[in-house]
């Protein structure tokens, strides 16, 4: 594709540019886009991002060495040339700069990847996305229709595409590709998840949003954003920028009100379809939900008409929440959501979100969740309240390189809402993992302290009385343990099941097998 194909679809005329757009510089076909220098090649356009650690156009050399046939960079709007000398040959690259490369990069990423699927709906919100995309894939699938869903949990679909950046959004390349190999292989329904990162650095300006869902906001991740109300304009951007005049938008109306406000606002200068759900909801409202041994019972209001009670195999309220997010994002009219809702009894549980792992014969269970901000533990923990007849017993930690003022409120959530604390590790990355204990257990000192996650679980499990129930929190599906910068096996489903066996049946066999340390663990003793 000539880069003033992509320029133009990008909204750019080459009266934006300080020298004309040049007849051969504008010609330049570019046959791929990277942001990464290391990707850089003869037919491809470099991108120079600003990071965290670097500022990409500093690689603009390095992509010119290596052929690229475009270098972008930040500034005022210029196109001219690029070029490097290696040894006794120049190298010559076309050379831009817009105001905002990320964006020219998500777009120009589109352009080359090809055509997305026809519904591409968008989640954010700090708690419930991943849990939110699931049941909306699940829903669809239920339907007949081929579907996928990307996000923390990775690319899920029954297509055969090949797996992506372990991010919950990738970054705009990858997620062009995905979202064109999908379409390719006949998937029109994707649900995609919109973290505060992906949609502040533009990693989904590219994609074709037909759809957006908006859970809630809390706090989390102010290492990056620095203040609640910068993290709530990114998240907003979904419905500012992103969402097209007209387009359907579902937000669960019982989030916080300056929040709930700003969508509101939002959703009435963009003209979106807006729908509500939640307690306070107006499209679906929750009159009541009962808890139950295998699930819920809701009792629901459908634009103000009471339906029957709907089944929801799932423990908690948040969850609810979650599915009743996505049916709303489901339906096209009215007229199909009682059918829509009928399905959510058809619904499985999202792998560690509060997935009740195993019962003892005395009836303790355990319970593996993701919570990790105040908000989401504050929820799990409410929610297995009306399931313990003896204690409820909580272990967490928090994670490193992350906001650390979450650490002391997850503490004080514990602190309050649960009868045992165990406060141990949760991903220490590279900061010192006693410290971080520390900076929680201020909160909750009566807490015991065990570091080791492995040991944590296994005193947890084997504590447990009758009628106790255990939430291991944090790191729900996750497969690792991440130490420094190193990934160490360590899977908390896998280790709190075979724990909850060895006391189920006790024998010598079972019983050493819970002895059995995984790597994660034997480096942090
Ligand atoms: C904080 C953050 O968003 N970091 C992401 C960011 O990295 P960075 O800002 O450190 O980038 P950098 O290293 O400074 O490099 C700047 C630019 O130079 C380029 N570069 C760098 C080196 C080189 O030799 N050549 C070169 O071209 C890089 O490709 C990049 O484009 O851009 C990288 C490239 O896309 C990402 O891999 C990286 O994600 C890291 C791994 C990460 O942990 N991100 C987390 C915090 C994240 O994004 N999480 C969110 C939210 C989670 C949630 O709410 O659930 C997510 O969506 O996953
Ligand atoms: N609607 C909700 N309200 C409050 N807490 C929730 C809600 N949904 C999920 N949670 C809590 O958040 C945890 C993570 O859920 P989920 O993975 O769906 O969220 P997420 O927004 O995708 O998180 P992440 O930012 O890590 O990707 C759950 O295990 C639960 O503890
Ligand atoms: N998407 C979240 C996941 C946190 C999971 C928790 N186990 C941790 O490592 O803090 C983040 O990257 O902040
Ligand atoms: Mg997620």
């Amino acid at each position: 594709m000539k880069l003033s194909t992509l320029l133009q679809a990008c909204g750019y005329a080459s009266e934006d540019f300080t020298s004309a757009l040049t007849a051969d510089l504008a010609d330049t076909e570019v046959r791929a886009v990277t942001a990464d220098s290391r990707k850089a090649g003869p037919g491809t356009m470099f991108v120079g991002l600003k990071g965290l650690q670097h500022d990409g156009s500093a690689f603009i050399p390095a992509a010119v060495l290596k052929g690229a046939a475009v270098v972008v960079e930040a500034g005022a709007p210029m196109l001219g040339e690029h070029s490097e000398i290696d040894g006794q040959k120049r190298h010559c690259a076309t050379h831009l700069r817009l105001p905002e490369p990320a964006r020219f990069l998500a777009r120009a990423a589109a352009l080359l990847a090809g055509k997305q699927p026809r519904h591409v709906v968008a989640i954010t919100g700090t708690n419930g996305k991943s849990s939110t995309a699931d049941f909306l894939r699940q829903l669809w699938t239920l339907q007949g229709k081929a579907a996928a869903s990307i996000g923390t949990l990775g690319l899920v679909t029954e297509a055969d595409i090949p797996p992506l950046p372990a991010l919950t959004t990738p970054d705009a390349v990858s997620l062009a590709d995905a979202l064109a190999a999908l379409a390719r292989a006949g998937v029109q329904h994707v649900a995609l998840e919109a973290s505060s990162h992906g949609l502040v650095q533009h990693r989904l300006d590219g994609v074709q949003v037909t759809e957006g869902g908006f859970s809630n906001l809390t706090r989390d991740h102010l290492d990056y954003h620095g203040t609640l109300d910068a993290y709530r304009e990114a998240k907003l951007r979904l419905f500012e920028d992103l969402l097209p005049p007209g387009s359907r938008a579902v937000i669960n109306a019982d989030m916080d009100p300056q929040t709930l406000a700003a969508l509101r606002r939002s959703a009435k200068k963009r003209q979106l379809d807006l729908r509500e759900v939640g307690e306070n909801g107006t499209t679906v409202r929750i009159l009541s939900r009962r808890p139950l041994p295998q699930g819920q019972e809701l009792h629901l209001e459908l634009e103000g008409e009471k339906l029957p009670p709907i089944f929801l195999p799932l423990t908690g309220a948040f969850q609810a929440d979650n599915a009743l997010l996505a049916a709303a994002l489901y339906w096209d009219t009215p007229s199909q959501a009682p059918a829509v809702l009928a399905l959510l009894s058809q619904l499985v549980g999202v792998p560690g979100r509060c997935e009740r792992i195993a019962s003892l014969p005395n009836s303790a269970t355990a319970y593996v969740d993701y919570a990790h901000t105040p908000d989401a533990l504050e929820h799990v923990l409410q929610s297995l309240r009306p399931h313990v007849t003896g204690k409820l017993i909580v272990v967490f930690g928090a994670g490193g390189d992350r906001d650390r003022g979450k650490r002391p409120l997850m503490g004080q959530v514990a602190a309050h809402l649960a009868d045992v604390v165990i406060v141990t590790d949760d991903n220490p990355r590279t900061e010192d993992a006693a410290s971080i204990r520390a900076e929680i257990l201020k909160a909750c000192p009566q807490a015991l302290e065990i570091g080791n996650r492995h040991d944590a679980l296994q005193k947890a499990v084997n504590d447990l009385q009758a009628g106790d129930v255990l939430l291991v929190a944090g790191k729900g599906h996750e497969k690792g343990q991440i130490i420094g910068t190193t990934i160490h096996p360590f899977d908390d489903r896998a280790l709190v099941r075979q724990f909850m066996q060895a006391r189920s049946t006790p024998g010598p066999d079972t019983q050493q097998q819970a002895q059995t340390k995984q790597d994660g663990n034997e480096v942090r003793s």
